[in-house]
């Protein structure tokens, strides 16, 4: 069965100055998709999630989410969308159920917050302040409010930089069981492995340019030799 297109991204241009964050970039993410932004520092990785979260304003080229139009439907798209906050320190001192209840407070969609903090075993951290938590449990804290909504479409941008290889399996298993559960989920990381072993499709970037987008194997094929690597991209 052909799945729906649920992100439309047609010539999507941002520039800082002189400087092309992402220039003239066009792709699709389809419904249930775990899709991989790939790319070096700088590549426009972050620019182009901010931008398909509708927190900035393209200087040229269109965005569709489920239809509606990132800009001129912001309020209402960001019902449906999980957002990503990968800096913490906003909240460092709340307790995780504090914030998570501050988050959600911004939506009208709601999410039962005790089904999340079970889902990603938050449970024994749930009254410590989120600065307390190790660097894993503060990115399951990010994917928790992400998730306060209820979305159907979850943005993450690097949630698994730094982490120790243990603690990113741990989280990419969380990923697959959000995906099982009928979620797109559309994912910025640096790790070529990452994207190899878990995304359905992904769009490597280089200087906000959007180089090659297909399926893992599509990619690794399109690479002559040496495999799919970031040297290789
Ligand atoms: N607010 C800003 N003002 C000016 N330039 C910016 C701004 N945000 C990003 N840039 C520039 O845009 C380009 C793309 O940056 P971006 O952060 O999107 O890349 P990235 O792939 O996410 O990199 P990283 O992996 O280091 O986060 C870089 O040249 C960066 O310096």
């Amino acid at each position: 069965m052909n799945k729906q297109t649920v992100i439309q991204v047609s010539s999507l241009t941002k520039r800082y100055g002189a400087n092309s964050a992402v220039e003239q970039v066009s792709f699709q993410v389809k419904e249930g998709e775990l899709f991989g932004i790939i790319g070096t520092n700088g590549a426009g990785k972050s620019t182009l999630l901010e931008l398909l979260m509708g927190l900035r304003k393209p200087d040229e080229g269109r965005i569709k989410v489920y239809g509606l139009d990132a800009q001129a439907e912001a309020e209402e798209l960001k019902e449906h969308i999980g957002i990503h906050m990968p800096n913490i320190s906003l909240v460092e001192k709340m307790t995780v159920i504090e914030a998570l209840e501050l988050f959600q407070s911004f939506y009208i969609r709601k999410k039962n917050l005790n089904d999340i903090i079970e889902q990603l075993e938050l449970h024994p951290y749930k009254d410590k302040p989120v600065k307390r938590l190790s660097g894993g449990w503060q990115q399951r804290f990010t994917l928790a409010i992400a998730l306060v909504n209820d979305p159907k479409i979850v943005f993450l941008d690097e949630p698994t930089t730094g982490l120790d290889q243990q603690t990113r399996a741990d989280y990419w298993q969380k990923l697959l069981e959000l995906k099982r559960q009928g979620k797109t989920i559309v994912i910025a990381t640096h790790d070529m492995g990452e994207v190899q072993r878990h995304c359905d499709r992904a769009a490597i970037m280089r200087k906000g340019e959007l180089v090659a987008c297909d399926s893992p194997q599509g990619l690794i094929a399109s690479i002559p030799a040496g495999g799919l690597t970031m040297e290789a991209v």
